[in-house]
């Protein structure tokens, strides 16, 4: 089948890449005139685990290509897939206007039948209102040309989007249109071999099941996170507390996992959304505003921590801060709403020098960080641990899970290690004479209450 996919981020480029891996011709557009270009080298623009391969074989293939004109795709395509971005405009509500851009692009440019597919997350509406724009567009041509306009949110998370994409949960489709709803069962088939994965269901309730998931999964995170602020407050240890709940089936062991907060360019931007949506249409939403309330506390844990750790050693001016992790989680470059950041201008801000590595997003973060002086980015883990007092972990990366803790204990200034993430056991810590500072559990007894 021919696709023409509009937006080539995360999103646009994991779908683009996996179903002209299944044989469809795809033509991907992005206004981004270096990405594309880019892209047309075979060199992609972010770190996704397995992309950039598919990427370059399916284009060498020629099943995959790139360009910024719209009317390039549009012309060979059946489909027409929106995957542009959705962020959040300042009051919490979700910006549509790449949406719109989009939908008054095809209607402004069509020339046969399309299925113009929502893939981006948008409010309950907005395939009425893509509808309604390109119907405008076509009447200020004078022209009359069918269309359909379907929800088909994507649940793909960074850093295994592939997997996600390739293995779908299920595949939500928003239509009342059987025929359309039999097109797109085809091109998803490849995806659900082993079952049928489609559940078909009006437009409204498809986009609002995008943000039901997310606000779902937001909200287990602020619940294990409520739970180990408790839990650190009365003596008891959130891992054990997470592995008890966790092996009844109706509470599941996923995305129970406490932190310094959900971050990314989706949670935290969704539960704002459907807050905006339930309070525009006269409900409160009290659960979503807690759970969004929550989190932007949780995301100053390891400040206060830290905080109250320099209290009576002079404070946290002019010390420095070794930081492991910046991005919002592991096996991404992605530091849209990181924890990790808020921990940065937080404590630059109290005067604290950050000398931080990452994996994969220091460069991200060097461009977003380039105005504050007491930041530095540094190309190999240990060496931000040369000349710090403390150290703080903010991302789960693998490569953080067993370090070499001699070598912290030896180098840091003061051997404490303030893990936003858990990774780490106390008992096994003390061995090596590190303090441990974690979330939800109180290595000392003594520190209770
Ligand atoms: N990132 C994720 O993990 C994820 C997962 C599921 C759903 N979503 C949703 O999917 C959507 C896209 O997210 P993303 O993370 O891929 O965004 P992104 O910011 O990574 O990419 C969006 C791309 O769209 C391009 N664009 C903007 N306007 C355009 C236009 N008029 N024509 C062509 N290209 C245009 C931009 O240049 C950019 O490259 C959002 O609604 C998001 O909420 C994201
Ligand atoms: O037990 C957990 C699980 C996750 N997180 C945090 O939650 C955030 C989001 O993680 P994750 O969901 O793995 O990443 P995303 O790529 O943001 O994916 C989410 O957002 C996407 C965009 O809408 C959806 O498509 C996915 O289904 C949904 O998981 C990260 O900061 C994680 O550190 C926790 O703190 N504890």
């Amino acid at each position: 089948m021919n696709l023409c996919i509009v937006g080539t981020g995360y999103v646009g480029l994991v779908t683009a890449a996996c179903f002209a891996e299944m044989g469809n011709n795809v033509v991907c557009v992005d206004v981004n005139q270096e990405i594309v270009e880019a892209l047309n080298r075979g060199s992609i623009h972010i770190f996704e685990p397995g992309l950039e391969e598919i990427v370059q074989r399916n284009a060498e293939q020629g099943r995959l290509r790139f360009t910024t004109d719209l009317n390039e795709g549009l012309e060979s395509s059946l489909f027409v897939m929106i995957c542009v971005g959705t962020p959040s405009k300042p009051d919490g509500s979700c910006d549509l206007c790449y949406v719109h851009q989009v939908a008054r692009d095809v209607g402004k440019n069509m020339t046969d039948y399309k299925v113009v597919v929502n893939k981006s997350t948008v409010p309950v509406g907005t395939a009425d209102k893509v509808r309604a724009l390109i119907l405008e567009e076509q009447e200020a041509r004078g022209v009359n040309i069918e269309f359909d306009v379907v929800s088909n949110p994507e649940f793909l998370k960074e850093g295994d989007a592939i997997n996600d994409f390739m293995k779908p949960d299920r595949v939500v489709v928003g239509t009342d249109n059987v025929r359309v709803a039999e097109l797109l069962k085809a091109l998803y088939a490849p995806f659900a071999r082993s079952r049928d994965k489609m559940i078909v269901m009006g437009v409204r309730s498809s986009e609002m099941t995008k943000y039901a998931a997310n606000c779902m999964l937001a909200t287990k995170i602020s619940f294990i996170n409520e739970i180990a602020n408790i839990c650190e407050r009365v003596g008891a240890d959130v891992n054990d507390v997470r592995q008890g709940i966790g092996s009844d089936q109706r509470i599941g062991r996923h995305f129970i996992y406490p932190g310094l907060g959900y971050g990314g360019s989706c949670f935290p931007k969704d539960v704002r959304a459907l807050i905006d949506t339930a309070v525009s249409n006269g409900y409160e939403p009290s659960v979503l505003k807690a759970v969004d309330g929550l989190n932007m506390r949780q995301k100053r844990l390891l400040v206060d921590k830290i905080t109250a750790y320099f209290a009576d050693r002079g404070g946290i001016e002019g010390k420095t801060l070794a930081l492991w992790g910046i991005a919002f989680k592991p096996n991404t470059d992605d530091i849209r709403e990181a924890p990790a950041l808020e921990l940065i201008a937080e404590l630059t801000a109290a005067g604290m020098r950050v000398q931080a590595f990452d994996p994969a997003a220091g460069d991200k973060a060097k461009e977003a960080l380039t105005e504050n002086s007491l930041v530095s980015i540094h190309p190999a883990q240990y060496d931000v641990l040369e000349g710090a007092d403390v150290l703080a972990v903010a991302t789960e990366w693998n490569q953080f899970r067993n370090p070499d803790f001699g070598r912290i204990k030896k180098t840091l200034k003061q051997p404490v290690i303030f893990d936003g993430r858990n990774l780490y056991g106390a008992e096994f810590l003390r061995r090596y004479e590190l303090e441990y500072h974690c979330i939800g559990r109180v290595a000392n007894a003594s520190q209770v209450g």
